[in-house]
Protein backbone atom coordinates (compact mmCIF):
# COMPACT_ATOMS: atom_id res chain seq x y z
CA UNK A 1 0.00 0.00 0.00
CA UNK A 2 1.29 3.43 -0.47
CA UNK A 3 -0.02 6.98 0.21
CA UNK A 4 -0.80 9.26 -2.31
CA UNK A 5 -1.01 13.29 -1.97
CA UNK A 6 -2.72 16.35 -3.80
CA UNK A 7 0.06 19.26 -4.60
CA UNK A 8 -1.85 21.01 -1.04
CA UNK A 9 -1.26 18.68 0.94
CA UNK A 10 2.37 18.13 -0.44
CA UNK A 11 2.89 21.40 0.30
CA UNK A 12 1.82 20.80 3.91
CA UNK A 13 4.53 18.22 4.14
CA UNK A 14 7.13 20.40 2.84
CA UNK A 15 6.12 23.07 5.44
CA UNK A 16 6.41 21.02 8.13
CA UNK A 17 9.59 19.38 6.99
CA UNK A 18 11.46 22.13 7.32
CA UNK A 19 9.83 24.14 9.77
CA UNK A 20 9.00 22.18 12.01
CA UNK A 21 11.27 19.36 12.14
CA UNK A 22 14.32 21.71 10.38
CA UNK A 23 15.50 20.20 7.06
CA UNK A 24 16.19 23.11 5.42
CA UNK A 25 14.85 23.63 2.00
CA UNK A 26 17.91 24.18 -0.06
CA UNK A 27 18.92 20.07 1.08
CA UNK A 28 15.52 18.75 -0.28
CA UNK A 29 16.38 20.67 -3.40
CA UNK A 30 19.28 19.74 -3.48
CA UNK A 31 18.10 15.89 -3.19
CA UNK A 32 14.79 16.41 -5.51
CA UNK A 33 17.47 17.54 -8.22
CA UNK A 34 20.12 14.53 -7.57
CA UNK A 35 16.95 12.01 -7.86
CA UNK A 36 15.94 14.11 -11.08
CA UNK A 37 20.00 13.77 -12.54
CA UNK A 38 19.96 10.19 -11.83
CA UNK A 39 16.99 8.93 -14.32
CA UNK A 40 18.32 11.67 -16.81
CA UNK A 41 21.53 9.68 -16.71
CA UNK A 42 19.88 6.47 -18.30
CA UNK A 43 18.34 8.41 -20.93
CA UNK A 44 20.94 10.46 -22.50
CA UNK A 45 24.79 10.99 -23.27
CA UNK A 46 27.61 13.23 -22.90
CA UNK A 47 26.53 14.15 -26.61
CA UNK A 48 23.16 14.96 -25.95
CA UNK A 49 21.58 19.11 -25.83
CA UNK A 50 19.70 19.47 -22.75
CA UNK A 51 17.40 21.79 -22.31
CA UNK A 52 16.40 22.36 -18.94
CA UNK A 53 13.09 24.83 -19.09
CA UNK A 54 13.09 26.73 -15.43
CA UNK A 55 9.94 28.54 -13.47
CA UNK A 56 10.51 31.09 -10.84
CA UNK A 57 8.92 29.03 -8.55
CA UNK A 58 10.40 26.44 -6.65
CA UNK A 59 10.01 23.83 -9.45
CA UNK A 60 12.49 26.19 -11.09
CA UNK A 61 14.92 26.04 -8.29
CA UNK A 62 14.90 22.68 -9.05
CA UNK A 63 15.41 23.20 -12.78
CA UNK A 64 18.27 25.12 -11.78
CA UNK A 65 19.88 22.35 -9.84
CA UNK A 66 19.58 20.04 -11.89
CA UNK A 67 21.02 21.88 -14.44
CA UNK A 68 24.03 22.59 -12.14
CA UNK A 69 24.55 18.75 -11.72
CA UNK A 70 24.23 17.86 -15.54
CA UNK A 71 26.84 20.75 -16.59
CA UNK A 72 28.91 20.12 -13.58
CA UNK A 73 29.24 16.16 -15.55
CA UNK A 74 29.91 17.38 -18.48
CA UNK A 75 26.42 17.52 -20.39
CA UNK A 76 25.68 20.21 -22.67
CA UNK A 77 23.11 21.90 -20.90
CA UNK A 78 20.94 25.32 -20.57
CA UNK A 79 18.85 26.14 -18.34
CA UNK A 80 16.03 28.59 -20.35
CA UNK A 81 14.73 30.80 -17.35
CA UNK A 82 10.96 31.54 -18.45
CA UNK A 83 10.18 34.16 -15.73
CA UNK A 84 11.72 37.40 -14.42
CA UNK A 85 14.80 36.25 -12.41
CA UNK A 86 13.75 39.09 -9.58
CA UNK A 87 10.49 37.26 -8.82
CA UNK A 88 11.74 34.33 -8.59
CA UNK A 89 11.73 32.49 -4.89
CA UNK A 90 14.31 32.71 -2.19
CA UNK A 91 15.69 29.21 -2.99
CA UNK A 92 15.30 29.95 -6.66
CA UNK A 93 17.63 32.97 -6.34
CA UNK A 94 20.01 30.99 -3.92
CA UNK A 95 20.61 28.51 -7.18
CA UNK A 96 21.13 30.91 -10.23
CA UNK A 97 23.89 32.72 -7.88
CA UNK A 98 25.44 29.15 -7.45
CA UNK A 99 24.74 28.28 -11.44
CA UNK A 100 26.31 31.72 -12.31
CA UNK A 101 28.80 30.65 -10.40
CA UNK A 102 29.56 27.60 -11.98
CA UNK A 103 29.31 28.57 -15.50
CA UNK A 104 26.00 27.13 -16.07
CA UNK A 105 24.81 28.30 -19.48
CA UNK A 106 22.07 30.22 -17.98
CA UNK A 107 19.34 31.94 -20.55
CA UNK A 108 16.41 34.19 -20.12
CA UNK A 109 13.38 33.03 -22.24
CA UNK A 110 13.17 35.88 -24.99
CA UNK A 111 17.14 36.09 -25.42
CA UNK A 112 16.82 31.43 -26.40
CA UNK A 113 16.93 30.61 -29.55
CA UNK A 114 15.65 27.36 -29.99
CA UNK A 115 17.36 24.41 -32.28
CA UNK A 116 17.51 20.56 -31.46
CA UNK A 117 16.70 19.39 -28.96
CA UNK A 118 17.32 15.74 -27.19
CA UNK A 119 16.09 15.96 -23.84
CA UNK A 120 13.77 18.45 -22.22
CA UNK A 121 13.82 18.92 -18.35
CA UNK A 122 10.29 20.39 -17.17
CA UNK A 123 11.24 22.40 -14.60
CA UNK A 124 8.07 25.50 -15.10
CA UNK A 125 5.20 24.57 -13.07
CA UNK A 126 5.13 22.20 -10.05
CA UNK A 127 2.26 21.68 -7.09
CA UNK A 128 2.25 25.78 -7.34
CA UNK A 129 0.06 25.33 -10.76
CA UNK A 130 -2.86 27.26 -9.82
CA UNK A 131 -4.65 28.37 -12.89
CA UNK A 132 -4.39 28.15 -16.23
CA UNK A 133 -1.66 28.69 -18.20
CA UNK A 134 -1.88 32.06 -20.66
CA UNK A 135 0.23 34.92 -21.80
CA UNK A 136 3.93 34.42 -22.25
CA UNK A 137 3.92 31.30 -20.66
CA UNK A 138 1.69 29.26 -22.53
CA UNK A 139 3.99 31.14 -25.56
CA UNK A 140 7.23 29.59 -23.81
CA UNK A 141 5.02 25.77 -23.60
CA UNK A 142 3.94 26.11 -27.43
CA UNK A 143 7.23 26.96 -28.74
CA UNK A 144 9.36 24.22 -26.51
CA UNK A 145 6.58 21.82 -27.78
CA UNK A 146 6.51 23.08 -31.58
CA UNK A 147 10.69 22.31 -31.44
CA UNK A 148 9.80 18.80 -30.22
CA UNK A 149 12.36 17.31 -28.05
CA UNK A 150 13.13 13.92 -28.33
CA UNK A 151 12.67 13.22 -24.71
CA UNK A 152 10.74 15.04 -21.89
CA UNK A 153 11.60 14.57 -18.20
CA UNK A 154 9.03 16.04 -15.54
CA UNK A 155 9.97 17.53 -12.35
CA UNK A 156 7.54 16.77 -9.76
CA UNK A 157 4.64 16.80 -12.26
CA UNK A 158 4.39 18.08 -15.84
CA UNK A 159 3.91 21.59 -16.51
CA UNK A 160 -0.04 22.59 -17.00
CA UNK A 161 -1.26 19.21 -15.00
CA UNK A 162 -2.77 20.05 -11.85
CA UNK A 163 -1.28 17.93 -9.19
CA UNK A 164 -4.76 17.60 -7.76
CA UNK A 165 -6.98 16.61 -9.77
CA UNK A 166 -4.79 15.80 -13.26
CA UNK A 167 -6.58 17.95 -15.50
CA UNK A 168 -4.59 20.29 -18.14
CA UNK A 169 -4.95 23.79 -16.89
CA UNK A 170 -5.02 24.62 -20.32
CA UNK A 171 -1.64 23.30 -22.41
CA UNK A 172 0.60 20.86 -20.29
CA UNK A 173 3.84 18.79 -21.27
CA UNK A 174 3.91 15.28 -21.98
CA UNK A 175 6.62 13.66 -20.39
CA UNK A 176 8.53 10.25 -20.82
CA UNK A 177 9.62 10.04 -17.20
CA UNK A 178 8.06 12.50 -14.07
CA UNK A 179 10.84 12.23 -11.01
CA UNK A 180 8.25 13.24 -8.36
CA UNK A 181 9.46 13.48 -4.50
CA UNK A 182 8.42 12.14 -1.62
CA UNK A 183 4.71 10.59 -2.60
CA UNK A 184 2.94 10.32 -5.87
CA UNK A 185 0.42 13.11 -6.68
CA UNK A 186 -3.08 12.75 -7.12
CA UNK A 187 -2.10 14.48 -10.76
CA UNK A 188 -0.06 12.01 -12.15
CA UNK A 189 -2.59 9.08 -11.44
CA UNK A 190 -5.76 10.38 -12.59
CA UNK A 191 -6.20 11.31 -16.24
CA UNK A 192 -5.86 13.12 -18.62
CA UNK A 193 -2.67 13.53 -15.91
CA UNK A 194 -1.30 10.04 -15.69
CA UNK A 195 -1.19 10.02 -19.75
CA UNK A 196 0.84 13.20 -19.77
CA UNK A 197 3.29 11.98 -16.80
CA UNK A 198 4.72 8.29 -18.51
CA UNK A 199 6.32 6.98 -16.29
CA UNK A 200 6.66 7.87 -13.08
CA UNK A 201 9.69 7.52 -10.81
CA UNK A 202 8.50 8.62 -6.52
CA UNK A 203 11.99 9.25 -5.46
CA UNK A 204 12.76 9.48 -1.62
CA UNK A 205 14.80 12.92 -0.85
CA UNK A 206 14.43 12.56 2.98
CA UNK A 207 10.72 13.73 4.24
CA UNK A 208 10.41 11.76 7.71
CA UNK A 209 7.67 9.60 7.32
CA UNK A 210 6.04 11.82 10.60
CA UNK A 211 6.25 14.16 8.04
CA UNK A 212 2.77 12.88 6.64
CA UNK A 213 0.91 12.80 9.54
CA UNK A 214 0.06 16.66 9.82
CA UNK A 215 -2.24 15.90 6.64
CA UNK A 216 -4.87 13.51 6.69
CA UNK A 217 -3.43 11.01 4.36
CA UNK A 218 -6.09 9.61 2.95
CA UNK A 219 -5.57 8.44 -0.35
CA UNK A 220 -4.03 5.56 -1.34
CA UNK A 221 -3.20 2.68 -3.73
CA UNK A 222 -2.37 -0.83 -3.96
CA UNK A 223 1.00 -2.43 -5.94
CA UNK A 224 2.91 -5.32 -5.74
CA UNK A 225 3.15 -7.27 -2.71
CA UNK A 226 -0.64 -6.27 -1.38
CA UNK A 227 -2.18 -10.00 -2.37
CA UNK A 228 -0.81 -10.24 1.63
CA UNK A 229 -4.09 -8.63 2.29
CA UNK A 230 -6.61 -11.09 1.24
CA UNK A 231 -7.30 -13.14 4.36
CA UNK A 232 -5.91 -16.47 4.35
CA UNK A 233 -8.47 -19.46 4.33
CA UNK A 234 -7.39 -20.97 7.72
CA UNK A 235 -6.80 -25.56 7.36
CA UNK A 236 -9.56 -25.77 10.70
CA UNK A 237 -12.50 -24.72 8.32
CA UNK A 238 -15.29 -25.96 5.99
CA UNK A 239 -16.90 -24.75 3.21
CA UNK A 240 -19.28 -22.58 5.44
CA UNK A 241 -16.39 -20.95 7.27
CA UNK A 242 -15.71 -18.68 3.64
CA UNK A 243 -18.92 -16.95 3.93
CA UNK A 244 -22.23 -18.03 1.92
CA UNK A 245 -22.74 -15.60 -1.40
CA UNK A 246 -26.02 -14.63 -2.46
CA UNK A 247 -25.92 -13.67 -5.87
CA UNK A 248 -29.26 -12.40 -7.10
CA UNK A 249 -28.70 -11.98 -10.75
CA UNK A 250 -29.58 -12.58 -14.12
CA UNK A 251 -33.30 -12.21 -15.82
CA UNK A 252 -34.74 -13.51 -18.90
CA UNK A 253 -32.09 -14.42 -21.78
CA UNK A 254 -29.54 -13.10 -19.24
CA UNK A 255 -27.34 -15.92 -17.43
CA UNK A 256 -24.05 -14.53 -17.74
CA UNK A 257 -23.70 -11.62 -15.37
CA UNK A 258 -24.85 -14.06 -12.26
CA UNK A 259 -22.21 -16.88 -13.91
CA UNK A 260 -19.58 -14.29 -13.92
CA UNK A 261 -20.33 -12.84 -10.79
CA UNK A 262 -20.77 -16.39 -9.13
CA UNK A 263 -17.36 -17.62 -10.66
CA UNK A 264 -15.71 -15.00 -9.26
CA UNK A 265 -16.43 -14.80 -5.58
CA UNK A 266 -15.93 -18.45 -6.06
CA UNK A 267 -12.26 -17.67 -7.51
CA UNK A 268 -12.21 -15.15 -4.86
CA UNK A 269 -12.11 -17.97 -2.24
CA UNK A 270 -15.76 -18.12 -1.28
CA UNK A 271 -17.25 -21.52 0.55
CA UNK A 272 -20.69 -21.66 -1.27
CA UNK A 273 -22.54 -19.12 -3.82
CA UNK A 274 -25.82 -19.22 -4.53
CA UNK A 275 -27.59 -17.87 -7.41
CA UNK A 276 -31.44 -16.69 -7.05
CA UNK A 277 -32.89 -15.74 -10.44
CA UNK A 278 -35.51 -15.93 -12.81
CA UNK A 279 -36.86 -20.17 -13.99
CA UNK A 280 -35.31 -19.65 -17.62
CA UNK A 281 -31.89 -19.71 -16.37
CA UNK A 282 -31.73 -23.07 -14.44
CA UNK A 283 -30.53 -25.40 -16.26
CA UNK A 284 -27.84 -23.15 -18.15
CA UNK A 285 -26.30 -21.90 -14.88
CA UNK A 286 -26.19 -25.42 -13.13
CA UNK A 287 -24.39 -27.23 -16.64
CA UNK A 288 -22.13 -23.97 -16.35
CA UNK A 289 -21.41 -23.29 -12.94
CA UNK A 290 -22.53 -26.94 -11.16
CA UNK A 291 -20.73 -25.84 -7.63
CA UNK A 292 -23.03 -23.07 -7.78
CA UNK A 293 -26.03 -23.64 -5.73
CA UNK A 294 -29.34 -22.47 -7.54
CA UNK A 295 -32.89 -20.97 -6.63
CA UNK A 296 -35.38 -19.52 -8.85
CA UNK A 297 -38.58 -16.82 -8.63
CA UNK A 298 -41.11 -15.90 -11.01
CA UNK A 299 -41.55 -12.69 -12.39
CA UNK A 300 -44.61 -12.50 -12.01
CA UNK A 301 -44.98 -12.85 -8.70
CA UNK A 302 -42.09 -10.46 -8.07
CA UNK A 303 -43.97 -8.13 -10.13
CA UNK A 304 -47.35 -8.71 -8.01
CA UNK A 305 -44.73 -8.43 -4.86
CA UNK A 306 -46.77 -11.41 -3.60
CA UNK A 307 -46.62 -13.20 -0.41
CA UNK A 308 -44.75 -16.03 -1.44
CA UNK A 309 -42.47 -14.01 -2.99
CA UNK A 310 -41.44 -11.73 -0.54
CA UNK A 311 -41.18 -15.33 2.01
CA UNK A 312 -38.86 -16.94 -0.59
CA UNK A 313 -36.79 -13.91 -0.69
CA UNK A 314 -36.51 -13.36 2.98
CA UNK A 315 -35.07 -16.68 3.43
CA UNK A 316 -32.53 -16.54 0.74
CA UNK A 317 -31.22 -12.96 2.46
CA UNK A 318 -31.16 -15.26 5.79
CA UNK A 319 -29.40 -17.53 4.36
CA UNK A 320 -26.62 -14.87 2.91
CA UNK A 321 -23.89 -13.32 4.70
CA UNK A 322 -22.94 -11.39 1.58
CA UNK A 323 -25.06 -10.21 -1.40
CA UNK A 324 -24.70 -9.21 -5.04
CA UNK A 325 -27.66 -7.39 -6.24
CA UNK A 326 -27.83 -6.47 -9.84
CA UNK A 327 -26.11 -8.09 -12.77
CA UNK A 328 -28.37 -8.93 -15.25
CA UNK A 329 -31.44 -8.35 -13.31
CA UNK A 330 -33.19 -6.16 -16.53
CA UNK A 331 -34.93 -3.40 -16.38
CA UNK A 332 -38.62 -4.96 -16.47
CA UNK A 333 -41.17 -3.25 -13.18
CA UNK A 334 -40.07 -6.11 -10.89
CA UNK A 335 -36.54 -5.72 -10.39
CA UNK A 336 -37.21 -2.81 -8.52
CA UNK A 337 -39.63 -4.80 -5.73
CA UNK A 338 -36.73 -7.25 -5.92
CA UNK A 339 -34.37 -4.75 -5.08
CA UNK A 340 -36.76 -3.20 -2.30
CA UNK A 341 -37.14 -6.50 -0.76
CA UNK A 342 -33.39 -7.51 -0.54
CA UNK A 343 -32.49 -4.19 0.89
CA UNK A 344 -35.14 -4.47 3.38
CA UNK A 345 -34.45 -7.78 4.44
CA UNK A 346 -30.97 -7.79 4.40
CA UNK A 347 -28.61 -7.14 7.31
CA UNK A 348 -25.00 -8.58 5.75
CA UNK A 349 -23.14 -6.34 3.09
CA UNK A 350 -24.86 -6.12 0.11
CA UNK A 351 -23.06 -5.02 -3.62
CA UNK A 352 -25.48 -2.86 -5.48
CA UNK A 353 -24.37 -3.02 -9.22
CA UNK A 354 -25.53 -2.38 -12.95
CA UNK A 355 -29.57 -3.05 -12.59
CA UNK A 356 -30.02 -2.45 -9.27
CA UNK A 357 -28.15 0.81 -8.98
CA UNK A 358 -30.67 1.39 -12.38
CA UNK A 359 -33.86 0.83 -9.97
CA UNK A 360 -31.87 2.86 -7.45
CA UNK A 361 -31.89 5.51 -10.04
CA UNK A 362 -35.49 4.67 -11.34
CA UNK A 363 -36.84 5.14 -7.78
CA UNK A 364 -34.50 7.34 -5.73
CA UNK A 365 -36.83 6.78 -2.37
CA UNK A 366 -34.49 3.65 -2.40
CA UNK A 367 -31.81 4.84 -0.95
CA UNK A 368 -33.85 5.82 2.20
CA UNK A 369 -32.65 1.79 3.00
CA UNK A 370 -29.00 2.61 2.14
CA UNK A 371 -27.24 1.25 5.24
CA UNK A 372 -23.12 1.01 6.00
CA UNK A 373 -22.79 -2.28 4.36
CA UNK A 374 -23.93 -0.97 1.19
CA UNK A 375 -21.40 -0.94 -2.14
CA UNK A 376 -22.36 0.68 -5.23
CA UNK A 377 -20.21 0.03 -7.78
CA UNK A 378 -21.36 2.12 -11.03
CA UNK A 379 -19.51 2.81 -14.07
CA UNK A 380 -19.84 6.87 -15.32
CA UNK A 381 -23.12 6.29 -17.38
CA UNK A 382 -25.03 4.48 -13.86
CA UNK A 383 -23.39 7.20 -11.78
CA UNK A 384 -24.57 9.95 -14.26
CA UNK A 385 -28.23 8.26 -13.91
CA UNK A 386 -27.75 7.81 -10.10
CA UNK A 387 -26.67 11.68 -9.29
CA UNK A 388 -28.24 13.90 -12.32
CA UNK A 389 -24.95 14.99 -12.97
CA UNK A 390 -23.53 14.52 -16.57
CA UNK A 391 -20.57 11.59 -17.45
CA UNK A 392 -18.59 14.91 -18.61
CA UNK A 393 -18.67 16.80 -15.30
CA UNK A 394 -17.99 13.50 -13.43
CA UNK A 395 -15.31 12.92 -15.55
CA UNK A 396 -13.49 16.24 -14.13
CA UNK A 397 -13.37 15.16 -10.87
CA UNK A 398 -14.13 11.40 -10.25
CA UNK A 399 -12.90 11.59 -6.63
CA UNK A 400 -15.26 14.38 -5.79
CA UNK A 401 -18.39 12.77 -7.63
CA UNK A 402 -17.75 9.10 -5.63
CA UNK A 403 -16.80 10.95 -2.24
CA UNK A 404 -19.95 12.73 -2.42
CA UNK A 405 -22.30 9.97 -3.26
CA UNK A 406 -21.17 7.94 -0.42
CA UNK A 407 -20.48 10.55 2.11
CA UNK A 408 -24.13 11.29 1.51
CA UNK A 409 -25.99 7.71 2.24
CA UNK A 410 -22.34 6.99 4.57
CA UNK A 411 -22.18 4.06 2.14
CA UNK A 412 -18.71 2.84 -0.57
CA UNK A 413 -18.99 3.74 -3.60
CA UNK A 414 -16.85 2.53 -6.23
CA UNK A 415 -16.80 4.23 -9.12
CA UNK A 416 -15.16 2.38 -11.66
CA UNK A 417 -13.55 4.19 -14.85
CA UNK A 418 -10.06 3.69 -16.22
CA UNK A 419 -8.68 4.87 -13.13
CA UNK A 420 -11.09 3.36 -10.83
CA UNK A 421 -11.57 5.33 -7.34
CA UNK A 422 -13.20 3.78 -4.31
CA UNK A 423 -14.81 6.28 -1.71
CA UNK A 424 -14.88 4.55 0.97
CA UNK A 425 -16.85 4.81 4.00
CA UNK A 426 -14.11 4.92 6.41
CA UNK A 427 -13.73 8.04 4.75
CA UNK A 428 -10.42 6.64 2.93
CA UNK A 429 -9.79 6.80 -0.80
CA UNK A 430 -8.76 4.13 -2.99
CA UNK A 431 -7.16 5.40 -6.24
CA UNK A 432 -6.58 2.39 -8.78
CA UNK A 433 -3.26 1.42 -10.28
CA UNK A 434 -3.79 -1.84 -11.90
CA UNK A 435 -5.88 -2.83 -15.24
CA UNK A 436 -5.80 -1.44 -18.27
CA UNK A 437 -7.84 -0.78 -21.71
CA UNK A 438 -8.68 -4.38 -22.71
CA UNK A 439 -10.78 -4.64 -19.41
CA UNK A 440 -13.39 -2.16 -21.52
CA UNK A 441 -15.64 -5.16 -21.79
CA UNK A 442 -19.02 -6.62 -21.09
CA UNK A 443 -18.86 -9.06 -18.28
CA UNK A 444 -15.76 -7.27 -16.35
CA UNK A 445 -18.08 -5.23 -14.14
CA UNK A 446 -20.10 -8.91 -13.15
CA UNK A 447 -16.12 -10.48 -12.11
CA UNK A 448 -15.64 -7.16 -10.17
CA UNK A 449 -18.58 -7.33 -8.02
CA UNK A 450 -17.97 -11.23 -7.53
CA UNK A 451 -14.54 -10.50 -6.58
CA UNK A 452 -15.42 -7.86 -4.32
CA UNK A 453 -18.24 -10.55 -2.72
CA UNK A 454 -15.49 -13.48 -2.56
CA UNK A 455 -13.47 -10.77 -0.21
CA UNK A 456 -16.52 -10.15 2.39
CA UNK A 457 -17.18 -13.80 2.21
CA UNK A 458 -13.49 -13.92 3.37
CA UNK A 459 -14.31 -11.47 6.19
CA UNK A 460 -13.00 -8.22 4.86
CA UNK A 461 -15.28 -5.12 5.72
CA UNK A 462 -16.91 -3.54 3.18
CA UNK A 463 -13.85 -1.08 3.18
CA UNK A 464 -11.13 -3.10 2.45
CA UNK A 465 -13.12 -5.94 0.49
CA UNK A 466 -14.33 -3.29 -2.27
CA UNK A 467 -10.65 -1.39 -2.17
CA UNK A 468 -8.71 -4.55 -2.37
CA UNK A 469 -11.50 -5.88 -5.01
CA UNK A 470 -11.15 -3.34 -7.76
CA UNK A 471 -6.99 -3.46 -7.60
CA UNK A 472 -7.06 -7.81 -7.48
CA UNK A 473 -9.70 -7.38 -10.44
CA UNK A 474 -6.94 -4.56 -11.96
CA UNK A 475 -4.23 -7.17 -11.64
CA UNK A 476 -5.99 -10.13 -13.27
CA UNK A 477 -6.42 -7.90 -16.36
CA UNK A 478 -3.26 -6.66 -16.41
CA UNK A 479 -2.02 -10.62 -16.50
CA UNK A 480 -4.74 -11.46 -19.08
CA UNK A 481 -3.66 -8.34 -21.04
CA UNK A 482 0.19 -10.12 -20.85
CA UNK A 483 -0.79 -13.34 -22.43
CA UNK A 484 -3.47 -12.15 -24.98
CA UNK A 485 -2.68 -8.74 -25.52
CA UNK A 486 -5.01 -5.85 -25.76
CA UNK A 487 -7.83 -6.57 -27.67
CA UNK A 488 -9.07 -10.10 -27.06
CA UNK A 489 -9.74 -10.59 -23.17
CA UNK A 490 -13.09 -12.02 -22.39
CA UNK A 491 -14.35 -11.34 -18.90
CA UNK A 492 -14.22 -14.88 -17.95
CA UNK A 493 -10.81 -14.86 -18.33
CA UNK A 494 -10.27 -12.61 -15.40
CA UNK A 495 -11.69 -14.96 -13.41
CA UNK A 496 -9.16 -17.59 -14.30
CA UNK A 497 -6.26 -15.20 -13.49
CA UNK A 498 -7.74 -14.50 -9.77
CA UNK A 499 -5.75 -17.48 -8.43
CA UNK A 500 -2.53 -16.01 -10.16
CA UNK A 501 -2.19 -12.74 -7.66
CA UNK A 502 -3.57 -14.74 -4.97
CA UNK A 503 -0.87 -16.96 -5.28
CA UNK A 504 1.90 -13.92 -5.03
CA UNK A 505 1.20 -14.29 -1.03
CA UNK A 506 4.04 -14.52 1.01
CA UNK A 507 2.84 -15.48 4.14
N1 LIG B 1 11.55 23.11 -0.25
C1 LIG B 1 10.47 22.85 -0.93
O1 LIG B 1 9.42 23.43 -0.71
C2 LIG B 1 10.62 21.87 -2.01
C3 LIG B 1 9.97 22.13 -3.19
N2 LIG B 1 10.22 21.38 -4.25
C4 LIG B 1 9.79 21.82 -5.57
O2 LIG B 1 9.02 22.99 -5.48
C5 LIG B 1 7.83 22.85 -6.23
C6 LIG B 1 6.77 23.71 -5.66
O3 LIG B 1 7.29 25.03 -5.70
P1 LIG B 1 6.37 26.32 -5.67
O4 LIG B 1 5.41 26.19 -4.57
O5 LIG B 1 7.27 27.47 -5.64
O6 LIG B 1 5.52 26.23 -6.99
P2 LIG B 1 5.94 26.13 -8.54
O7 LIG B 1 7.39 26.07 -8.71
O8 LIG B 1 5.11 25.08 -9.09
O9 LIG B 1 5.51 27.52 -9.17
C7 LIG B 1 4.63 28.33 -8.62
C8 LIG B 1 4.76 29.73 -9.23
O10 LIG B 1 4.09 29.77 -10.45
C9 LIG B 1 3.03 30.70 -10.38
N3 LIG B 1 1.93 30.15 -11.17
C10 LIG B 1 1.04 29.22 -10.83
N4 LIG B 1 0.20 28.95 -11.84
C11 LIG B 1 0.59 29.76 -12.87
C12 LIG B 1 0.14 29.95 -14.18
N5 LIG B 1 -0.89 29.27 -14.67
N6 LIG B 1 0.75 30.86 -14.97
C13 LIG B 1 1.79 31.55 -14.48
N7 LIG B 1 2.29 31.42 -13.24
C14 LIG B 1 1.69 30.53 -12.44
C15 LIG B 1 2.72 30.85 -8.93
O11 LIG B 1 2.11 32.08 -8.67
C16 LIG B 1 4.11 30.73 -8.34
O12 LIG B 1 4.80 31.94 -8.43
C17 LIG B 1 7.54 21.38 -6.20
O13 LIG B 1 6.74 20.99 -7.28
C18 LIG B 1 8.93 20.79 -6.26
O14 LIG B 1 9.36 20.69 -7.59
C19 LIG B 1 11.29 20.40 -4.20
O15 LIG B 1 12.47 21.10 -4.43
C20 LIG B 1 11.37 19.71 -2.89
C21 LIG B 1 11.49 20.72 -1.79
K1 LIG C 1 7.30 20.39 -13.86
Amino acid sequence: MRYLVTGDQMKEVDHYTIDTIGIPSLVLMERAALAVVCEIEKLVNKKSRIWVLCGNGNNGGDGIAIARMLHLKGYRTTAILAGKRESATRETMIQLEIAKKVGVDLVDYPDFTFGECDLLVDALFGLGLNREVLGSYREIMDQVIASGPALTVAVDIPSGIHSGSGQIMGIAFRADVTVTFGWEKLGTMLYPGKEYSGTVVVAEIGFPEQSLSTIKSEFFTFEPGDANKVPLRPAYSNKGSFGKVLVVAGSRNMSGAAYLSSLAAYRTGAGLVKIFTVEENRTILQSELPEAIIATYDPKEADASTEAFKELLGKQCEWASVIVLGPGLGRESYVKNLVEEVLTNAYVPIILDADGLGAIADNPDLTGYFTENIIVTPHLGEMARLTGSSVEAIKKNLIAAAREYADRFGITCVLKDAVTIGALKDQRTYVNSSGNSSMAKAGAGDVLTGIIAGLLALGLEESDAAALGVWLHGRAGDVVQEKYGGYSLLASQLTEEIHTILQEQTR
